[in-house]
């Protein structure tokens, strides 16, 4: 039983149940001493933002959600031009849309024409950080874990050194919601040169906060159809 005190003890090793942490990450030591009970009304409060979030952008018409892609795709080529000027930009990760994500795969395909290495995020290891392997357009794509399409197993691994993170939700310091496994944060925190991460996402999905947690990391930038929300310098 989960609320039974006993069962508490004998898989903590406390021999009084101190906190729920274990109910809401089983794995997950937190270095910083998060208050347990706190961290279990956040979990809660993220698990029906993301709902709300997901049914706003579902009620979407497919034109508007089309529009509101393209004025991503163009807000989104000065940043990436901006970063291969002159740097050693070569890897930069997508994401195949699902549940109604903007579809940036028309700048996917252009881009990989260009000389750019394309790569998409794979969860290989479930609460592991993400893999990333390369796509082209010939890339016959397989279904991965939660059903999304991904590069198949012989595809390249390769390390980004820019990542799209698709957002469910943001706020204005440049915090990120998901879909709930922690995978880019774990796959940010992991790297030994942290990518330059670029979240990309609509403007109705802005929070107020997140309430950032110790393992969130903040997004270098921020793009909606509105443009940058985020920059490195904000
Ligand atoms: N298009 C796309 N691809 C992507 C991502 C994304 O956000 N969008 N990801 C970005 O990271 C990764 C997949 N992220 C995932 C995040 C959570 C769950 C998941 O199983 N969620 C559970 C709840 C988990 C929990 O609450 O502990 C669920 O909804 O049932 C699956 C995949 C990699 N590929
Ligand atoms: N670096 C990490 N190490 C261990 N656990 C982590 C780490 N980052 C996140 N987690 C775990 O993942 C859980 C979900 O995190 P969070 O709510 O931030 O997910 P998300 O950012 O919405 O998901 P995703 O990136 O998969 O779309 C957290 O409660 C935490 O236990």
């Amino acid at each position: 039983m989960a609320n039974d005190p006993d069962s508490f003890g004998r898989r903590s090793g406390f021999s009084s149940p101190p906190c729920l942490a274990a109910e809401i990450a089983p794995d997950y030591f937190d270095p910083l001493g998060v208050d347990p009970g706190q961290a279990r009304d956040v979990a809660r409060w993220r698990k029906s933002e993301r709902a709300r979030l997901r049914d706003i952008r579902k009620a979407l018409r497919s034109g508007e959600r089309r529009e509101i892609a393209d004025a991503l795709i163009t807000g989104l080529r000065p940043v990436l031009d901006d970063r291969l000027q002159g740097s050693n930009l070569r890897t930069v990760s997508f994401y195949w849309p699902i549940q109604n994500e903007p579809d940036l795969r028309p700048l996917m395909t252009e881009l990989s024409t260009t000389g750019v290495d394309i790569a998409l995020p794979l969860v290989e290891t479930k609460a592991a950080p993400l893999v990333f392997r390369r796509w082209t357009p010939d890339t016959r794509m397989v279904r991965g874990h939660w059903n999304i399409p991904v590069p198949p197993g012989d595809a390249q691994i390769v390390i980004p050194e820019l990542v799209l993170a698709p957002l469910v939700g943001w706020d204005s310091e440049g915090y990120r919601l998901g879909y709930g496994g922690g995978y880019f944060d774990r796959t940010l925190a992991s790297l030994p040169n942290k990518p330059f991460a670029v979240g990309i996402g609509f403007h109705a999905a802005k929070l107020a906060t997140i309430y950032p947690q110790p393992h969130d990391i903040a997004l270098d930038v921020i793009l909606t159809e509105q443009g940058i929300q985020i920059t490195p310098d904000s």
